[in-house]
């Protein structure tokens, strides 16, 4: 039997309707993540990354709204749910990582209270179960018993995140989103927090969609990378494939911005030019501006069409390329 991703989603769309326009943050998005894998969202400021993750769990706030698609989570589309399913869902089958471990941390109480409440929601236990310190211990805290006992702002950022993924791997989800987890934190220990939570949702085989900028957080953690430009999937390829043969040439500018240890400080290569303004966006290719080998056709809005095998890229050229290519395949059969 095939189970299926743990998420599928499929054409969704989010915006924002505000007194200066309207804003498509996310325009028909489609990706799946599933059972023990990491599916990375990486893209520029602004390209509708956490709007995306914020839809998936129906967390958007107004004047956001979501206007299009589905989000299958094991087989339900979450879309369809009234609140009270939903808020079940949220509770019991997926979690969320943020940067700031401090909007999932509450400042008046203990961490193992916290942890506590966590289980006792579910009616799993409370603060005086073993669960507490084990879940301490699975994300490596030394000292579980008086780390149990500290309050968030007795910790390093680095153990605060620790406490946040204890806290959400606690009930085990089948989905975990993590929203630029380990930007706010010092290199080493980004190390550390990112090889945690490969290790966790490899045990548990927890679907892991994993929003960064950081094409190296990119390299180190993900199966598969989903790269967004100005609200949309623009290419999705196995990792390897991505870093080795991107196609569009948005994916290759992300990949030279890329710091590398032989570069002297200050000169790190970034894309030139600007995202275009999400409130009235140009017909056509949205990268065209931008791109180094834009042509009239451009002006015509590519689809995400395959460019090799379980890969997809939303450009012209790229495609006309795959096309050549297995025309010359074909002929030499
Ligand atoms: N409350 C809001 N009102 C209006 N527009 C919004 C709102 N929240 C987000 N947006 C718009 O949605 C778009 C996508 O934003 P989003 O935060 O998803 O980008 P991102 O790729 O996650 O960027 P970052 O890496 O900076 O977090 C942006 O153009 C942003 O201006």
């Amino acid at each position: 039997m095939n189970p299926g991703p743990v998420l599928a989603v499929e054409g969704l769309t989010t915006r924002f309707r505000t007194r200066r326009g309207t804003v498509t943050a996310v325009d028909g998005v489609s990706f799946s993540v599933g059972r023990g894998e990491t599916l990375g969202l990486v893209g520029e400021s602004g390209s509708g990354k956490s709007v995306t993750a914020m839809s998936i769990l129906r967390l958007v706030a107004s004047p956001g709204r979501i206007e299009g698609g589905s989000v299958m989570l094991n087989g339900t589309d979450l879309l369809q749910l009234d609140e009270e399913q939903m808020r079940e869902r949220r509770s019991t089958q997926a979690a969320l990582v943020f940067q700031n471990p401090m909007t999932a941390l509450n400042p008046v109480f203990t961490v193992g209270w916290q942890l506590g409440e966590t289980l006792r929601a579910h009616g799993r236990g409370d603060a005086s179960s073993p669960a507490v310190l084990q879940a301490l211990r699975d994300v490596g805290m030394p000292d579980p018993e008086r780390q149990a006992a500290s309050f968030p702002h007795q910790m390093s950022g680095g153990m605060r995140q620790r406490v946040v993924i204890a806290m959400g791997m606690l009930n085990e989800p089948q989905l975990l989103i993590a929203d630029e987890p380990t930007t706010a934190l010092d290199v080493t220990i980004q190390a550390q927090v990112l090889d945690l939570m490969k290790q966790l949702t490899h045990d548990h085989g927890t679907a892991l969609l994993l929003i960064t900028h950081n094409m190296g957080v990119i390299a180190r953690m993900c199966d598969r990378v989903a790269v967004m430009y100005a609200g949309e999937i623009v290419e999705e390829a196995p990792v390897d494939e991505l870093f080795g043969n991107a196609r569009h040439p948005y994916t290759a500018g992300l990949l030279q911005s890329i710091p590398r240890v032989d570069q002297p400080r200050g000169k790190l290569p970034t894309l030139p030019g600007a995202p275009p303004d999400m409130s009235a966006l140009p017909g056509g290719c949205r990268f065209r501006d931008r791109c180094p080998r834009a042509q009239e056709r451009c002006l015509s809005h590519p689809p995400l069409a395959e460019v090799g095998p379980r890969h997809s890229a939303r450009c012209w050229l790229a495609q006309d390329a795959a096309e050549f290519e297995t025309m010359e395949m074909s002929d030499a059969a």
